[in-house]
């Protein structure tokens, strides 16, 4: 074992990167604690070039080239394995003495290709619009809660806060027909918000090291989970009054039982508790990182602003009937469309590398050969900044991705990372798409935001960990 340990390390000597980074994780965990993932992460690339070590056992890659090899050669280099330092077993809580695995947290390939073949249905665009008037009905209560605010005159509000509350509120209208109580009271209710923050910054902190995993393991091993995690109460306990209750209904859950009825062996109970325990949980918080990336890119770009409300009034001018406008229309708006792609480039909501372990035979990517076992990825942070998308990747320009010809643009959709790739993409993308594109189209029909202090004075501030959450954004908002 020692001799292929020396033989592995001799290969990853030859990587350029920080020299702490060779014999020890704390280059990773630095830039975890620093809660600047993203920015260390595209600064070694510049010093080193498109493959660096960033640890004893871990190769961060630049070049699109890379990204195609490590993601979409199928199932080829996989999720890592549970005995490793890995940021996927937060995806699954013990729940009676075993890991409650689902689609994030399965490692096994073919264990998860079997589960996304059977809900994945459930997920398509055309499945997801039956959820349209579920959204519709949080947008229009966070509507109601912002007309109240801003009735006398315009309000400050804390639009982090807001936009997580509408998130949260959403998700559970979709998957459960409940909406959480977060946008009827303005805060966060049962610490479910708290309590995920918590657990997504430790988790990102404690998984760039294996002793550190361990020691996490072991701490959460002692609190049951069915306690510690609030959305995890939750979901018990809906699955349980849902089972029991004969009104079938058409959320999420709803179509998860009628699956599993009708073929209880593809679909367990405990399948769809899982599937309704990840929706919640790993559809919140990047949902609502994505809504704050737009508001706090349009209050600092008001020529985009303005571009984007022209573009809204010529749609609420022709179907100015309509309370809500539908999806089937705002999909086709150009610009605004430009607008959520181009923040979903400048702000990835992961800050970390999506990991992925070399095959056993090792691979030679981008001219280093990597032994087999070795932690790989690219930063979505550092891929989202190559030239595929221009000289000026550092702008925020939604005008790129209408200026690209049909081939440029097929590359830039290609590359773009945010809601990762190969066999793993997410699956909620169709339902996130249709909320941000809503929410974004309804609020800038009716108010307007701009930051309580302008730039530079004003910089919201964000924590670049596994997730890149974005807090003190203070904003003036009013009605139109
Ligand atoms: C803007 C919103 C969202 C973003 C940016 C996002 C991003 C991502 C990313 C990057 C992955 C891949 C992770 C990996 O390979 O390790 C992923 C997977 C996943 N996402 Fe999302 N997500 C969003 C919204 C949602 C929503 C709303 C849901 C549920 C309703 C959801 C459910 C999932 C699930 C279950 C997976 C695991 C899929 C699999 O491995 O087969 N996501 N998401």
């Amino acid at each position: 074992i020692q001799l292929l340990r020396t033989r592995h390390r001799r290969h990853l000597t030859a990587i350029p990167g920080p020299i702490l980074a060779s014999f020890s994780n704390i280059w990773k965990i630095a830039a975890i604690y620093h809660e600047d993932m993203p920015g260390w992460n595209v600064s070694v690339h510049k010093k080193y070039g498109p493959v660096v070590r960033i640890g004893p056992n871990h190769v961060s890659f630049a070049s699109p080239e890379a990204f195609q090899v490590i993601y979409t050669s199928r199932d080829l280099f996989t999720k890592r394995r549970r005995d490793q330092s890995d940021f996927y077993e937060v995806g699954a809580p013990t729940y009676r003495d075993e890991p409650l695995e689902n689609l994030f947290s399965l490692r096994d390939a073919p264990r998860h290709a079997a589960l996304r073949r059977n809900i994945g249905g459930l997920y398509t665009k055309a499945a997801v619009a039956d959820f349209e008037s579920k959204i519709d009905d949080c947008v229009m209560l966070f509507m109601k809660q912002l007309t109240n605010r801003t009735r006398i005159e315009p309000a400050k509000l804390d639009m982090s806060l807001w936009l997580h509350l509408l998130a949260f509120d959403c998700l559970g209208e979709i998957n459960v027909s409940k909406k959480l109580g977060l946008l009827e009271t303005g805060r966060d209710v049962n610490g479910f918000i708290e309590t995920s923050d918590k657990i997504f910054y430790i988790v990102g902190l404690f998984t760039q090291a294996p002793i550190l995993q361990r020691l996490l393991g072991y701490l959460r091993s002692r609190a049951p989970a069915e306690e510690a995690e609030p959305i995890l109460k939750f979901t018990l306990n809906e699955v349980k009054t849902r089972t029991e209750s004969l009104h079938p209904q058409g959320d999420m859950l709803g179509k998860l039982l009628g699956v599993h009825y009708k073929q209880p062996e593809k679909v367990t109970i405990r399948d769809l508790t899982a599937a309704i325990f990840i929706n919640l949980t790993a559809g919140h918080d990047v949902l609502a990182i994505t809504l704050r990336a737009i508001w706090y890119y349009l209050a600092c770009n008001p020529r985009v602003k303005s571009k984007l409300r022209d573009e809204i009034k010529l749609v609420n001018n022709q179907l100015s009937s309509s309370d809500i406008l539908p999806y089937s229309e705002i999909s086709k708006l150009p610009y605004l469309n430009a607008v959520i792609h181009e923040t979903l480039r400048v702000h990835p909501n992961t800050g970390t590398i999506i990991e992925r372990k070399a095959p056993p035979g090792g691979a030679t990517i981008d001219g280093y050969y990597i032994p087999g076992g070795t932690i790989v990825g690219v930063n979505a942070w550092v891929l989202h900044r190559n030239e595929v998308y221009g000289r000026d990747t550092d702008q925020f320009r939604p005008e790129r991705w209408l200026e690209a010809s049909t081939e440029e643009r097929l590359r830039m959709n290609q590359f773009l990372f945010s809601f990762g790739a190969g066999t793993h993409t997410c699956i909620g993308k169709n339902i996130a798409m249709m909320m941000v594109s809503k929410a974004v189209l309804e609020f800038y029909r009716r108010f307007d935001a701009t930051l309580a202090l302008p730039p530079p004075e004003h910089t919201w501030k964000v924590h670049g960990s596994w997730v890149t959450k974005q807090t003190e954004m203070d904003m003036i908002v009013s009605g139109m």
